[in-house]
């Protein structure tokens, strides 16, 4: 049978080495691009996280993929992650997924979106006050952006107000997400060891203790049923009048964590990294975000207009998207043996797709490297190019949650400060998410 051109690399561990890098600090961009040149631009077969599989690349391969979700093919998970967290979204469990994308939409609905908008910039404001003031105006840029995403998290799904308890929270979340996407050896000491057992803690004792207590708030009223995430999980029954089991909500509520953290706080980074790199950029976010800041009055929070207003701050952040997209692709299973481009995928194989086929490559992206948020104007890239939140039925539910976070997020900082790389060359590693190596410090100068 005529399977795809590539090679399988070595005897069960496949090329997942060369894909994940040493020291799981891979570098997927170019594992992607060497086999683009070697084997086809469109398709080619590799082995990844033990699994034999055919990597598809370019804009009408995304868009392939896409329409034959659930029919041809269908969202999957390295074993590695189901062991994480047995039973939530993120596993390759299509019942869970469906339950996940059924409630989903009571929180990402416009009406509720637009709720969060104040509560984000007043987050933002807490923040940058409590983590970027300080007396030597240094600060390591990665870790913030963590704080600030999770911390918007925190509230906005279990309502976790103290910046303390967001903090230990955080430190555990850490471990489990180093682990997520690395190679399942679980054995004491490697990153995936600790994400199981954090995984563990926070689902089974972290979340639980919060779930079991609301419970009893909301019996007894000190609780609203609209407050959060998790009100509305434990309050909304499915078609048969079930409610869902506390453990499958602390699972679901993790889900959302994974999906939502470490994407959302690189991006932020790289929109630090990219502004600092790009004096003429930074002064039109400059501007645009000082001319909706001088339109409010003293206290008056960001709401949805302002975010509207925002165009070119968005474009911004597309761009970062474009060159440092948070998530490198995704796996699917082959459901059943089917023929794409005269090559042979059979049932049982897994596909991946990448944000890097598409995002880098100059049949698409003119000078791809080239940082230009004008290819955002009018009607944008040409479609299935501009990835980063993937695309069809398994498309990013929280894209519309993250842009609100990004756009507050620019719009507290350039406000406050301009800033400096304190290390102009600094390595970017994938660790799974891209990340400065040493965190991206930089020197800060407030207004
Ligand atoms: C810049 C930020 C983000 C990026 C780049 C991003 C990217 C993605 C991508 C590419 C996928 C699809 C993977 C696939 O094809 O299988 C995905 C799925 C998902 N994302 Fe996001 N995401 C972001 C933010 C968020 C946020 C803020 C949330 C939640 C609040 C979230 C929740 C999820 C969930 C639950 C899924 C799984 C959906 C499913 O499998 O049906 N993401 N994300």
């Amino acid at each position: 049978k005529n399977l795809p051109p590539g090679k399988t690399g070595w005897p069960v561990i496949g090329e997942s080495i060369e894909y994940l890098g040493a020291g799981w600090k891979g570098r997927p961009e170019k594992f992607i691009f060497d086999r683009m040149s070697n084997y086809s631009s469109y398709i080619f077969k590799t082995n990844l996280m033990l699994q034999p599989t055919v990597v598809f690349c370019g804009a009408p391969a995304h868009k392939f993929l896409f329409a034959n979700e659930n029919k041809l093919i269908q969202s999957w998970w390295p074993s590695s992650v189901d062991k994480i967290f047995p039973s939530s979204t993120q596993t390759s469990s299509k019942e869970e997924a469906i339950k996940m994308r059924k409630m989903l939409p009571n929180f990402f609905k416009p009406e509720a979106l637009q709720r969060y908008i104040g509560i984000m910039d007043t987050i933002a404001h807490q923040h940058f006050a409590a983590n970027w003031d300080n007396k030597d105006m240094i600060v390591v840029v990665y870790p913030l952006t963590q704080r600030y995403t999770f911390w918007i998290a925190c509230r906005l799904f279990l309502s976790i107000e103290d910046p303390k308890e967001v903090d230990r929270f955080l430190e555990r979340f850490k471990v489990l997400s180093e682990g997520l996407v690395s190679i399942p050896v679980d054995f004491p000491g490697t990153p995936f060891h600790g994400s199981i057992k954090a995984s563990e803690y926070i689902r089974k004792e972290f979340l639980m203790r919060i779930i079991k207590q609301r419970k009893i708030d909301l019996a007894e009223g000190k609780a609203s049923p609209t407050q959060d995430i998790l009100s509305h999980m434990l309050l909304t029954a499915d078609e048969d009048g079930k409610f869902m089991k506390e453990v499958d909500i602390a699972d679901k509520i993790l889900g959302l964590l994974i999906g939502g953290h470490d994407t959302a706080s690189s991006a932020c980074a790289f929109i630090v990294k990219y502004l600092a790199e790009l004096p003429h950029i930074y002064q039109g976010v400059y501007k645009e975000q000082m001319d909706i800041a001088k339109s409010k009055g003293p206290g008056e929070l960001l709401n949805w207009e302002d975010i509207q207003k925002m165009k070119l701050s968005w474009n911004v952040a597309c761009e970062v998207l474009r060159l440092a997209p948070p998530v490198q692709g995704a796996f699917r299973d082959v459901l059943t043996d089917f023929m794409y481009e005269g090559f042979y995928i059979p049932k049982g194989w897994k596909i991946y797709w990448s944000t890097h086929s598409t995002h880098k490559n100059p049949e698409y992206f003119l000078e791809p490297y080239k940082f230009d948020p004008s290819r955002f104007d009018g009607r944008g890239p040409v479609p299935y190019t501009f990835v980063p939140f993937g695309g069809g039925p398994r498309m990013c539910p929280g894209k519309e949650y993250a842009r609100l976070e990004i756009l507050v997020f620019m719009h507290n900082l350039v406000k406050k400060f301009k800033w400096e790389k304190l290390i102009p060359d600094e390595k970017i590693v994938v660790n799974p998410m891209p990340i400065p190596e040493k965190g991206l410090p930089i020197q800060l100068f407030p207004y």
